[in-house]
């Protein structure tokens, strides 16, 4: 039988860089991981592609999502729904291939519930306060909201543990070397476990 792919789930507080570091894994060329798009329901912002960037869907059509199941987590983000389509997720593993998730650590907190074999990485920031610069850096939220921003990570931040592995975003090629590094590891780390479970089984 194939051995399936590895769920890999990047999550982390709203500013610390997931979308930063999750674009450039992606712009590797030797990336083997699957990248998981979203549903969502916020407009797409310029340049965004349906179908590429996120798939974009009414609150309408979200919620028949979610009624009929199809969704593998869902969080509402800042008046949004997001959500990872669940069977894109179940057929990319069934076929060998790992498939990467980056979503906010609600979704996180389910998908750890459906899938406990997942890979779970925590992007951290160097500090509260870089975290603090990095949404001001970005511009795309205004002062109160920036004050909510953080007192949700400092929640987010004491769920740390929760994780498998945390990853500090200090530079953004670090933060994806070590990333690159924890899936090695980690698929030399499940062979052996499989190699010795089998072995046993012979010995029996
Ligand atoms: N729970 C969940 N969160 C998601 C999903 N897709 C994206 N997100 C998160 O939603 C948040 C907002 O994403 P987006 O609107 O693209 O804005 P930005 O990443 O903050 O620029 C980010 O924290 C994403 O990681 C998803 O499928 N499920
Ligand atoms: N390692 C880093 N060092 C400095 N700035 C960073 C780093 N990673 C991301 N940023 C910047 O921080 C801001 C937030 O990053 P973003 O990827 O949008 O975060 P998230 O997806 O977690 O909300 C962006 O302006 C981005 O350019």
């Amino acid at each position: 039988m194939k051995e399936k792919g590895l769920l890999i789930v990047l999550s982390g507080p709203s500013g610390v860089g997931k979308g930063t570091v999750r674009k450039a894994i992606f712009s590797q060329e030797d990336t083997r991981f699957e990248y998981s798009i979203s549903m969502t329901t916020r407009n797409p912002r310029e340049g965004e592609v349906d179908g590429v960037d996120y798939f974009f869907k009414t609150r309408e059509e979200f919620e028949n999502l979610i009624e009929q199941g199809k969704l593998l987590e869902y969080a509402e983000f800042v008046g949004n729904y997001y959500g990872t389509p669940v069977d894109y997720v179940r057929e990319t593993l069934d076929s060998g291939k790992d498939v990467f998730l980056e979503i906010e650590v609600k979704g996180a907190r389910q998908v750890r519930e459906k899938f406990p074999e997942g890979l779970f990485i925590f992007l951290a920031p160097p500090s509260l306060s870089e975290l603090q610069n990095r949404l001001v850096t970005r511009g795309t939220e205004s002062d109160e909201l920036i004050r909510g921003r953080m007192e949700t990570a400092r929640k987010e931040i004491e769920m740390m543990d929760l994780y498998d592995y945390i990853v500090e975003n200090d530079h953004v090629d670090h933060a994806c070397e070590k990333i690159n590094s924890i899936v090695q590891a980690e698929h030399c780390r499940r062979e052996r476990v499989q190699l010795r479970y089998k072995k046993m089984l012979e010995v029996d």
